[in-house]
């Protein structure tokens, strides 16, 4: 695997299809993040989205195609070395374990623990610096089972924070928070500069945090490019079928989605 000037490897998706039955769920998409960067998939409910992160994350194999890491395929890579390099932020994360926060961030640190180059007291160190990163010391003692999903979301980032990655696969990381909390987490994944691949409902954060956008739409790829460019009111109420404007933020200078209802209750005219 070899990264790029940025020290962090890109991931680049080539001609990847996948199905379950007669259902193509992904269909010959081809996409990137760039290395260092934040890229969005965006798309409606079950247009793929998911599923694309579950490639790269190695929980599902591509019929086709290959999902590249730093050009190399992550089937390939070996499984410390992915642990090393990737950290996730499912959609739905649970334990069944009666374990505490601390805890929980600390499993983070797994795959750089032992060995000579790093003693494992460095667990508790890496992961009270993530704990206060995303300001959760009150949560410290707490189980998982006594969390909100706002406090599980956070709890969840901080872990894959400890795991110190390269790669962040964030799937609709701002589940559950507020929109403050939810901004903050955006911005904290954006500001770290690693390689960020996140699924996103919410278009407006989309347009404000990513820096590249993958647009899903029944498996396949309708879109890709910063947010001004896939962004556009054609595109939302084909993909989407909403009746949206976009005008020019006055702050960022980026888009700002201005929702006007629907076009149809079943999406774009496919
Ligand atoms: N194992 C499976 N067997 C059959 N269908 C599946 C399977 N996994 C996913 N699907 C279907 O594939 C489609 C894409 O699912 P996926 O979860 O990737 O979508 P998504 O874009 O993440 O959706 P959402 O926004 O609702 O979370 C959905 O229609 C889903 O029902």
């Amino acid at each position: 695997m070899t990264g790029t000037e940025t020290g962090m490897p890109g991931i680049e998706m080539r001609a990847v299809s996948f199905a379950r039955g007669e259902r193509r769920i992904l269909d010959d998409v081809t996409a990137r993040a760039p290395a260092g960067r934040f890229t969005g998939v965006i798309g409606p409910n079950g247009s793929g989205k998911s599923t694309l992160l579950s490639m790269v994350m190695r929980w599902q194999r591509p019929d086709a195609g290959q999902v590249l890491l730093g050009g190399t395929d992550v089937r390939e890579l070996g499984r410390r070395e992915f642990a090393r390099t990737v950290a996730e932020l499912e959609q739905h994360s649970a334990t069944v374990l009666e374990l505490s926060v601390e805890q929980i961030v600390e499993l983070g640190t797994i795959p750089h623990a032992g060995g000579w180059a790093r003693p494992l007291g460095d667990a508790a160190h890496e992961a009270h610096q993530a704990i206060g990163t995303l300001g959760i010391e009150h949560l410290r003692h707490r189980t998982w089972q006594t969390l909100s999903g706002g406090e599980r979301q956070k709890v969840q980032m901080a872990r894959a924070l400890a795991q110190r990655p390269k790669v962040l696969v964030l799937d609709e990381p701002t589940n559950h928070l507020d929109v403050a909390a939810g901004l903050h987490l955006l911005q904290l994944a954006r500001d770290l500069g690693l390689t960020v691949l996140a699924a996103l409902h919410d278009l407006q954060l989309a347009a404000m945090y990513c820096d590249h956008l993958v647009v899903l739409d029944e498996g396949r790829v309708r879109a890709q490019g910063s947010a001004s460019e896939v962004l556009t009111p054609e595109l939302l109420a084909d993909v989407y079928g909403l009746d949206a404007q976009v005008l020019r933020h006055p702050v960022t200078g980026g888009p700002l989605i201005v929702m006007c209802g629907v076009v149809s209750a079943t999406g774009g005219e496919k």
